[in-house]
C-alpha cells in the first residue's frame, strides 16, 4: 500500500535577518510565514543556535550585509554555525526563484536557454502485458528568451503519438490543466546513436514573452528498447507470483521513459498519476498523495507529488508486490514481502545517518527518506532517488556491514539532489562531495580511524581504476569531455574517489574540519536548489575562505594559491597529492597480506601455509578484509597452492558477504584458478550489480581460453536477466557489442 503524507512548505531563510540576529546574539529568523502551514512549522522552528566557531575577519561583518566585489551579487553569506538545531528550516528550494537552465549541455538536446520545464505531470499506465508505459506527460514550460519559437525535449526509444500546447493558466502557477489545448506541429530529429532524438515542439503562439508559460502535453509510449526500464517476469522476483518494474534514469536514461529536457542543469518539480494492475503497489521518487482502486477492480491509480525541484535523472518509478516496514520516524523500507524483515533489520541505522547529515549540513529537505530494496538485477549499489532511495539486495549481508551505501545515498539528499552538477562533465561534484559527506557520517558514527580507513579502501579502488584505464586516460581526470560520449561509458570510481580526495586534501590544507565543516554548510545553503558548474563551486570556495578563514584573507589566498587546481581537476592519473591517511586499522591488513606474499614466495615448501588460521580475520571488519584482499590483488598473482590455502583457511568459498565474495573471486581469477569458474558464474547470475559483475566477467574473459569462452557463453545465454544498462556495458566488455 502506498503511504500518504502531506508536505509542508518551508519558510524561506532570510540571510540578512540572520546577520542582524547573529549580531544581536542568538536567534535566527525566517521570513514571515506565507501560509498557515508555514506558520505552524515556523512556530516550532524558531530555535536558539550555538555558533561562531569560526572567527570572522574584521571586514566580514560588513561583507555579510553587502559584498559588491563578490562574484555572487545576491550572495549574503551565512554566519558559520557549529551545529544546526533540529526543526530549524533554512531554505525553500523553489524552481520559481532559482531556475538554472543551461545553455549548453553536451549530452542533452534541450534548448534550456530558450525555454525550460519548471514542472511536469505524468499520467502513465503500466502495461505488463506489453512491457511498456503508455500515457502522457504535460510540461509547464517557461520562456527564457523572447526569440524562442520552440521548446526542444530529449527522447530516445519512445513512440510519440501527438503534441498539444496551451498557454499556462497565469492565475494558478501550479495548474496543469487548460481548456484550450491545441494540436501543434512537432518534429523528431534524426536519431543520435547515444543521445536519441530531439523532439522539437513549436510553441505555436505569435507573441512570446519572457517568463510566460505554456503547457505542452505529449502523448507517448515507451518501447522495449527503453533503457531506463526493467520489466521483470514473476520468475525473476523473490515471490515468483507477480511481475515487477523499476527504473534507473541516471545519467541520461530519463529520456527513454519520458520526453524531457534530460540535463542535470534543469530542475523541475513533478506530479504523477500511475495506473497499475491490482494488487501491485507503485512508488516514486516523490511523496505519495494517495491511491484509488478503479471501480471494475483491475487497476489502482497511485498519485504523487515532488515539490522540491530536482533534475530529470531523479525521476523514478517502481511497481511490484511491495510491502513496507517502518524503520524510523520518516523512513519505511519497501521490498517484496519475502525480504522485508531482513531489510528492516539491516537498515535500522537510517535515521541516525540522516540526523548526523543534518547536523553536518542543513535540515533534511525532502520530507520522507524511504528505502526500496530492488530485485538483484539492479545495476548499482544504490540510487539516490529523492524520498525513495533504491538499493541492491547485495547490501543485505546480515551483519549491517555494508550500510555505508545507505549513508552515501542519504548524503546525496544534499550533494547531488539539492546541489547538482549542471552537466555530467563535472559528475564529481555530485559524487566526490557525496563520498566526502558519507565518510563524515561514518566518522561521526564509528570514529575518525574508521573514516580514514574507508578513505584508504577508496584510494585502493582509485588505484585499481587508474591501473585499469592507464594513467593518461581522459576518464581518469575529474573533468571528462563528454562530447559525443555516453556518460555510462565514462562511469567509474574516479569521480567518487578522486573527488573525495580533492575535498579531503582541501579540508586538511585549509586548516582542518573546524574550518572546513562550516564551509560545507555554507556551500549547501548557498547553492541549494541549483545546478552548478565546477567554476561556481571553486569561486564560492575561494570567496568563502578569503572571507572567513580565521588566519585572514592573505593567509587564505596563500593556501589557496598552493593548490594545483589544474592537476586536480583536469589532469588524468592519480591525484597530485598522496594523502597521509591514519594507518591504525591498516597495519594488520598489511601485515597479513605480507605474510601471504612471503608464504607464496616459498613455492616448494609444503608447509608454507600452515601458519595461517581462521582467527587471522576474527577481529577484522569487512572493510579490513576487503583491504587485505585488495593488497593481494595489487601484488603478483598468487600460486594455485596459495589460492587454495587462502580459500580453505578463511572459508572464502562459503562467505555470502558480497564485498568479500567478490574480492575472493577476483583474487582467484587473477591467479587463473580454474576451480573458481563455477562459483563466479553462480555469483554473476545471482545479481546484476555492475560493481561486481563487470570486473568478474572481464577477469573471467581474461583468464585463458576456457575462461573467455565461459564468460561469453554465460552472458549470451543470460543477457535477459540483466538490466539494459548493465547488459550494454557487459556486451562491450566482452567484445560482443
Ligand atoms: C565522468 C562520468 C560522467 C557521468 C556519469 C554519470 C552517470 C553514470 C551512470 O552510469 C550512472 C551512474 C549511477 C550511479 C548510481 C549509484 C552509484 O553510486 C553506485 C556506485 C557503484 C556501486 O556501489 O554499485
Ligand atoms: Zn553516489
Amino acid at each position: 500500500m502506498g503511504c500518504t503524507q502531506s508536505r509542508i512548505a518551508l519558510p524561506a531563510y532570510d540571510w540578512a535577518a540572520a546577520v542582524d540576529d547573529d549580531k544581536a546574539g542568538l536567534i535566527l529568523r525566517s521570513k514571515e510565514p506565507e501560509t498557515p502551514a508555514d506558520s505552524a512549522s515556523l512556530s516550532s522552528s524558531r530555535q536558539l543556535s550555538s555558533f561562531n566557531t569560526l572567527p570572522r575577519t574584521s571586514s566580514s561583518a560588513a561583507a555579510l550585509r553587502s559584498h559588491p566585489s563578490s562574484p555572487y551579487p545576491q550572495f549574503r553569506p551565512p554566519p558559520p554555525y557549529s551545529s544546526l538545531s533540529h526543526g530549524f528550516r533554512t531554505m525553500r528550494t523553489d524552481a520559481d526563484k532559482k531556475p538554472s537552465p543551461t545553455p549548453v549541455d553536451p549530452t542533452s538536446f534541450g534548448n534550456t536557454d530558450q525555454a525550460y520545464t519548471r514542472h511536469l505531470a505524468l499520467d502513465l499506465t503500466v502495461d505488463f502485458d506489453r512491457s511498456v508505459l503508455a500515457g502522457s506527460v504535460t510540461h509547464r514550460v517557461r520562456v527564457a528568451n523572447a526569440d524562442a519559437s520552440e521548446v526542444v525535449f530529449d527522447t530516445k526509444y519512445l513512440v510519440i503519438q501527438g503534441v498539444e500546447v496551451a498557454p499556462a493558466p497565469a492565475t494558478d502557477p501550479a495548474a496543469m490543466t487548460a481548456t484550450d489545448f491545441r494540436t501543434v506541429d512537432y518534429h523528431l530529429a534524426a536519431p543520435h546513436p547515444k543521445f536519441g532524438r530531439a523532439l522539437h515542439v513549436s510553441l505555436g503562439h505569435d507573441t512570446r514573452v519572457v517568463d510566460s508559460e505554456y503547457l505542452v502535453r505529449i502523448r507517448y509510449e515507451t518501447t522495449h528498447e527503453s533503457s531506463a526500464l526493467q520489466f521483470l517476469t514473476p520468475e525473476q522476483t523473490a515471490g515468483k507470483q507477480h511481475p515487477y518494474l523499476f527504473t534507473q534514469c541516471q545519467a541520461i536514461h530519463a529520456r527513454t521513459m519520458v520526453p524531457c529536457q534530460d540535463s542535470p542543469g534543469v530542475k523541475l518539480t513533478y506530479e504523477a498519476s500511475i495506473h497499475a494492475p491490482q494488487p501491485l503497489t507503485a512508488l516514486m521518487s516523490a511523496l505519495s498523495t494517495g491511491h484509488t482502486a478503479a471501480a471494475e477492480g483491475k487497476t489502482t491509480t497511485f498519485t504523487f507529488r515532488q515539490d522540491t525541484a530536482m533534475p530529470s535523472y531523479l525521476i523514478a518509478l517502481v511497481v511490484g508486490n511491495l510491502q513496507g516496514k517502518e524503520i524510523g520516524p520518516r523512513s519505511t523500507v519497501w521490498t517484496e514481502p519475502e525480504v522485508v524483515d531482513a531489510a528492516a533489520w539491516e537498515f535500522v541505522d537510517t535515521e541516525k545517518f540522516i540526523e548526523i547529515a543534518e547536523r553536518l549540513l542543513t535540515p533534511y529537505q525532502w520530507g520522507r527518506y524511504d528505502l526500496l530494496v530492488v530485485p538483484p538485477s539492479f545495476p548499482f549499489g544504490g540510487m539516490e532517488n529523492p524520498c525513495l532511495t533504491f538499493v541492491t539486495p547485495t547490501l543485505l549481508a546480515g551483519d549491517r556491514s555494508l550500510v555505508d551505501v545507505v549513508a552515501h545515498e542519504i548524503s546525496h539528499s544534499w550533494t547531488g539532489n539539492l546541489v547538482t552538477t549542471k552537466d555530467w562533465t563535472s559528475f564529481w561534484l555530485n559524487e566526490g562531495w557525496t563520498v566526502f559527506v558519507e565518510r563524515k557520517i561514518l566518522g561521526r558514527m564509528h570514529g575518525e580511524p574508521v573514516r580514514q580507513f574507508a578513505a584508504i579502501l577508496g584510494w585502493k579502488e582509485l588505484e585499481t581504476a587508474v591501473r585499469f584505464y592507464g594513467a593518461d586516460h581522459p576518464f581518469t581526470a575529474l573533468n571528462v569531455d563528454l562530447t559525443d560520449q555516453d556518460p555510462d561509458d565514462a562511469f567509474s570510481t574516479v569521480p567518487y574517489e578522486k573527488g573525495f580526495n580533492l575535498l579531503f586534501y582541501l579540508e586538511k590544507h585549509l586548516g582542518g574540519p573546524e574550518i572546513f565543516e562550516p564551509y560545507m554548510k555554507a556551500y549547501i545553503r548557498h547553492f541549494a536548489g541549483q545546478s552548478i558548474s565546477e567554476a561556481q563551486w571553486k569561486d564560492f570556495l575561494v570567496y568563502y575562505f578569503k572571507e572567513y578563514h580565521p588566519a585572514g584573507e592573505k593567509e587564505a589566498e596563500r593556501l589557496l594559491g598552493e593548490v594545483d587546481w589544474d592537476a586536480w581537476l583536469n589532469k588524468p592519473g592519480m591525484p597530485p597529492v598522496t594523502p597521509q591517511f591514519d594507518q591504525t586499522l591498516m597495519k594488520d591488513c598489511q601485515h597479513l597480506a605480507e605474510r601471504w606474499q612471503t608464504a607464496a614466495g616459498q613455492k616448494d615448501q609444503d608447509d608454507a601455509y600452515t601458519g595461517f588460521k581462521s582467527s587471522d580475520l576474527a577481529d577484522f571488519s569487512t572493510d579490513q578484509t576487503a583491504v587485505f584482499m585488495e593488497l593481494l590483488l595489487e601484488a603478483d598473482p598468487l600460486p594455485t597452492a596459495a589460492v587454495e590455502a587462502l580459500g580453505k583457511t578463511y572459508e572464502f568459498p562459503t562467505v555470502r558477504n558480497a564485498e568479500v565474495r567478490f574480492r575472493w573471486q577476483m583474487v582467484a581469477l587473477r591467479a587463473r584458478y580454474i576451480p573458481i569458474f563455477d562459483a563466479v558464474v553462480t555469483f554473476v547470475l545471482e545479481q546484476g550489480r555492475m560493481k561486481y559483475i563487470r570486473p568478474l566477467y572481464r577477469s573471467l574473459y581474461a583468464a585463458g581460453d576456457e575462461g573467455a569462452k565461459l564468460a561469453r557463453k554465460t552472458f549470451s545465454e543470460n543477457r535477459g536477466i540483466y538490466h539494459p544498462i548493465a547488459a550494454a556495458q557487459l556486451a562491450k566488455d566482452l567484445e560482443l557489442a
